[in-house]
């Protein structure tokens, strides 16, 4: 009996690449999840830890930006060269796997009007409602979470102070993106919450949040949630206070110049990012109307900021 090697890969899992094309200044924005893996001979590293023959999942990866730098077109037509790609690399490589995800973002419409740089992602968004009854005292809480938006453009960060842990470069042109979640408390009314229109209010609410989002020209992120919760104070009435938690979803620009390729933002070639997942900057904050009392009971037993 002898012990050998059976089928075997291996490869880069869950590149996550974002590709703008901003050669016009309607931004378009790829959005992709992409792994893969080399089949071969790769017994020796397998048995002896000679790695001779791996071709190793960092350059996989690497090679996955330099390639999206190229311009991806559909996730198949990636995938092909990609695959390709990497089964020719060497002799003893004798296929290659690419699965490639894709998802998809619409533009935000303000005034009506799809914009050119903010985006949002549909599906996964949550509406939310809580009611607390306190005695004679009732409150709405309306609100959402999970409403994915993110600008290629149109978001600044610097004019920090600098420590000696400090290394992120100031930048005048990132990447912002965000999962807002918000929570918003409808005024009491004389007690008349009955028979408003709420799917109504909660829309023009939505509508607010969305657009401001994108109007806001961003120096942070915390101005940009500021700016949110004041658009909808000054556009609904029916409203008191708006608490706003937003995840920092980080886009880095990654580094090409290694091999030679420049990745600065420009409009001659597509812009890579690496959209990171953790950590990750969480801004919260309640942008509220100083002459209504507040309600604490309203928010007991509501986890998390909001
Ligand atoms: O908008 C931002 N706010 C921050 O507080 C922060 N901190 C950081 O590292 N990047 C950012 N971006």
């Amino acid at each position: 009996m002898a012990i050998v090697l059976g089928p075997n890969q291996y490869g880069k899992a869950e590149v996550r690449v974002v590709a703008v094309d901003r050669s016009s200044p309607r931004h378009e924005l790829v959005d992709l999840n992409v792994s893969t893996s080399l089949r071969g001979d790769f017994t020796a590293a397998h048995t002896r830890g000679d790695n001779a023959h791996v071709l190793t999942t960092d350059t996989q990866k690497n090679t996955v930006f330099a390639f999206a730098r190229d311009g991806v077109g559909s996730p198949e037509a990636f995938g092909l060269r990609l695959a390709r790609h990497l089964a020719g690399s060497y002799d003893w490589i004798t296929g290659a796997r690419v699965a490639v995800e894709s998802y998809g973002w619409e533009r935000i419409a303000v005034g009506g009007q799809p914009h050119d740089h903010a985006f949002r992602r549909p599906g996964g968004e949550v509406r939310t409602a809580v009611v607390t009854v306190d005695g004679d005292d009732v409150h709405v809480l309306a609100g959402l979470s999970d409403l994915v938006v993110l600008k290629t453009t149109g978001s600044e960060f610097w004019g920090f102070p600098r420590d000696r842990y400090t290394t992120l470069a100031e930048t005048r042109d990132r990447v912002l993106a965000t999962a807002v979640t918000a929570r918003w408390r409808y005024t009491p009314a004389d007690g008349a919450l009955d028979g408003r229109d709420w799917s109504g209010l909660y829309a023009g609410v939505r509508t607010v949040l969305l657009e401001a989002f994108a109007a806001t020209h961003s120096l942070a992120l915390q101005q940009t949630l500021y700016r949110m919760g004041e658009a909808v104070l000054e556009s609904s009435p029916d409203v008191a206070e708006v608490r706003l938690s937003m995840p920092n979803r980080h886009h880095f620009l990654q580094d090409l110049s290694a091999y030679g390729l420049d990745n600065t933002p420009g409009s001659d070639h597509p812009v890579v990012y690496h959209a990171d997942d953790r950590p990750y900057g969480l801004i919260e904050g309640t942008v509220l109307r100083d002459d209504v009392p507040p309600a604490e009971v309203a928010w007991l037993g509501t986890p998390g900021f909001c």
